[in-house]
C-alpha cells in the first residue's frame, strides 16, 4: 500500500470554504460527569487534525457528537452545515469508532460490500482492501482475523464511501509498528487527495507524524489548539544533552542526570552552551533540541491538573484555563 488512487479525491464542491465541522460552546454530560465543556472548534476542508488528551479527557465523546451518535447537552454541533444526527448530514462522512463489532461469519470482502451498498459511488472493494493491506484476506471470515487485522478492516471501512471527512478514534490501537506505518500512509494519501481527517490518538508520535493541527483536550476542555510548533512552544524551555563525568554547573533551570548522561533545561540554550564552553568542563556528544510533543503534552495537561487542584471550589465549568488561546480564526 503506497498512495491512494485519485478516485478517493473528495467530490465536495465547497471544499476550502465552509468548515466541515463546527461546534460552538458544546457540552455533554453523563449524569454528574462533565465529559465535554464549552468546546468551540472549526475543522476546515482539507485539514488533518489530531485530538490528544489523557484517558477520559472527552475525545471519544467529541467524535460521537460530531458523527451524530450522541447529542450535546449544551451548545451546538454542525456537520457539513447541518445537525449531525440528520442522516443526510452523514452521507459524506466516514468513521471508525474506538470499538467496532464485525459480523464474525461474514467474509472481509462481504463486509466491505455491505458498507459500500450504503453509498452511491463507493470505492471498489479491491481498491480499499489493497490500500489497507487486506487484499489477501478478502475471503477470510472476520471472526478468523487477528486483532490488528480487524482494526485495519474497521479503519478501511471508514473510507469505502469516498468520504470528504473521516473521524478516526484511536485508529492504530493494537497495530504492530509495520501495520501502524502502513495505516499512516493510507491516511496521508487520503489527506493528500484533499480529504479531511480528525483522529484521536494516545501515540504522540502518531500525531506528530500525521497532524498539521493539534488540539489537546483534558477534563472536557480545549487546552491548546494550534500547530505542532505552537503546542511544543507550550513548553518554553529547550534542552541540551551531553555526556560528562559530572553534571556541569552552568546555571541550567533544570538538570536531569543518568550516569554520565545529562540533560540541561534552559529558556536560552545558546547562552547555556556559551557558558558551558567558557567553563571548560570536558563534555562530548552535545545535542540541543526543542521540547518533544510528549513533553509539551505532559506539561500542558499537568498544568491543567495543577490549576484544578489549586482551586477546590472551582466547578468543572470553569476548570482549566487555556494555556494558549484557541486559534480557530487561523483555520477558518
Ligand atoms: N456512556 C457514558 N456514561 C457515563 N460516563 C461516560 C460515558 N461515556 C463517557 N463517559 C465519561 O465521560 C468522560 C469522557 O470520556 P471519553 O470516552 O469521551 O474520553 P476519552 O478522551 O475518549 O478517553 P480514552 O482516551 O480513555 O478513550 C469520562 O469521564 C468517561 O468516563
Amino acid at each position: 500500500m503506497t498512495t491512494a488512487p485519485s478516485t478517493t479525491a473528495p467530490t465536495s464542491a465547497d471544499a476550502g470554504r465552509e468548515p466541515l465541522v463546527r461546534t460552538r460552546g458544546v457540552g455533554r454530560r453523563y449524569g454528574e460527569v462533565v465529559a465535554l465543556d464549552d468546546v468551540s472548534l472549526d475543522v476546515p476542508a482539507g485539514q488533518l487534525l489530531g485530538l490528544l488528551g489523557p484517558n477520559g479527557a472527552g475525545k471519544s465523546t467529541l467524535l460521537q457528537l460530531l458523527c451524530g451518535l450522541r447529542r450535546p447537552t449544551s451548545g451546538s454541533v454542525e456537520l457539513f452545515g447541518r445537525a449531525p444526527w440528520e442522516p443526510g448530514a452523514r452521507s459524506r462522512l466516514g468513521t471508525t469508532p474506538q470499538e467496532t463489532g464485525l459480523p464474525p461469519t461474514l467474509r472481509v470482502g462481504e463486509v466491505v460490500d455491505v458498507v459500500a451498498g450504503h453509498f452511491t459511488d463507493p470505492v471498489p472493494a479491491g481498491e480499499v482492501l489493497e490500500r489497507f493491506g487486506l487484499a489477501d484476506l478478502r475471503r477470510r471470515q472476520t471472526g478468523g482475523l487477528s486483532g490488528g487485522q480487524k482494526r485495519r478492516l474497521a479503519v478501511a471501512l471508514a473510507f469505502v464511501g469516498r468520504p470528504d471527512l473521516v473521524l478516526l478514534d484511536e485508529p492504530t490501537t493494537g497495530l504492530d509498528t509495520g501495520a501502524r506505518h502502513d495505516l499512516w500512509e493510507a491516511v496521508r494519501a487520503y489527506h493528500r487527495s484533499g480529504g479531511t481527517v480528525v483522529l484521536t490518538s494516545h501515540y504522540l508520535e502518531e500525531v506528530e507524524a500525521l497532524a498539521e493541527r493539534v488540539v489537546v483536550v483534558d477534563h472536557g476542555r480545549v487546552l491548546v489548539d494550534g500547530t505542532l510548533e505552537e503546542v511544543r512552544s507550550a513548553v518554553p524551555a529547550r534542552r541540551v544533552r551531553l555526556r560528562a563525568a559530572t553534571a556541569p554547573d552552568v546555571g541550567a533551570d533544570r538538570v536531569v542526570s543518568d550516569g554520565d548522561r545529562h540533560e540541561l533545561w534552559a529558556a536560552d540554550t545558546d547562552d547555556l552552551v556559551r557558558r558551558l564552553v567558557r567553563g571548560g568542563t570536558p563534555f562530548r556528544e552535545l545535542e540541543v533540541a526543542p521540547a518533544s510533543l510528549e513533553e509539551a503534552f505532559l506539561a500542558v495537561t499537568s498544568r491543567a491538573d495543577a490549576a484544578e487542584d489549586d482551586d477546590v471550589t472551582r466547578t468543572r465549568t470553569s476548570a482549566a484555563t487555556p494555556v494558549t488561546a484557541p486559534t480557530q480564526e487561523r483555520y477558518r
